[in-house]
């Protein structure tokens, strides 16, 4: 078994909706389980923090679910062009692993919502790479053998799947599709690499 765990932060939703499409991908490769897991907002020390536990949607991520997924794939809405604080803040919490080298060979990809075509796509999914990397891990682009990617007028890059998010607009089938495929090649490379490294 193969364990993908899909860790996002979405304030609107559409990283969110992303996350879900992500997950069938996974679901459809034999002997592979996604496991959705979310990150709480950022909160100043004057503010009151976040329960644990959310009120609804995806439970919160562990060290411990990084730690012990065998893929991962990172989802953030473009906040200037680089993912939200939200996410970087977990992300900064992870040197144990980073010590101990726990992530280092597994694969990983990275999806992005963004407000506008222009805003920074591949920006945002470049800036979750680089923490990543950090990790030793092994980064999944997609395929521009892919339909979907070559045929998209809105989201959807050689470097993860993106959805554009202009006037509150669903995913389209090609964006969705793109979701799906790095939830499959997610779950096939990791299925592989398995005790490689
Ligand atoms: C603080 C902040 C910064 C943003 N920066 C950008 C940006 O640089 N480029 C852009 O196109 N959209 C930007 N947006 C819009 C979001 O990227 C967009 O609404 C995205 O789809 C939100 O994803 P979510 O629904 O998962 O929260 C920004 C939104 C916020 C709240």
């Amino acid at each position: 078994m193969a364990k993908i765990l899909i860790l996002y932060y979405s304030r609107d939703g559409g990283t969110a909706r992303m996350a879900q499409h992500i997950a069938r991908g996974v679901e459809s490769v034999a002997g592979a389980e996604a496991l959705l897991r979310t990150v709480p907002e950022v909160s100043a020390v004057s503010e009151k923090v976040a329960d644990s536990i959310p009120d609804s949607g995806a439970p919160y991520a562990s060290l411990n679910d990084l730690e012990n997924c065998d893929g991962l794939a990172l989802g953030s809405p473009t906040h200037f062009g680089n993912m939200a604080a939200a996410l970087k803040y977990f992300l900064d919490s992870s040197t144990p692993l980073w010590f101990s080298g726990a992530l280092s060979g597994k694969p990983a990809g990275v999806f992005t919502s963004t407000g506008s075509m222009h805003g920074g796509h591949e920006t945002t999914l470049l800036s979750m790479m680089l923490p990543l990397m950090h990790h030793g891990m092994l980064l999944l682009s997609l395929p521009c053998n892919e339909i979907a990617l070559r045929e998209t007028v809105s989201g959807g890059t050689p470097y993860g799947p993106s959805h554009c998010s202009e006037a509150d607009a669903e995913l389209t089938e090609h964006e969705k599709r793109l979701c799906w495929v790095l939830g499959e090649r997610l779950a096939k490379a990791a299925l592989a690499l398995k005790g490689a490294f």
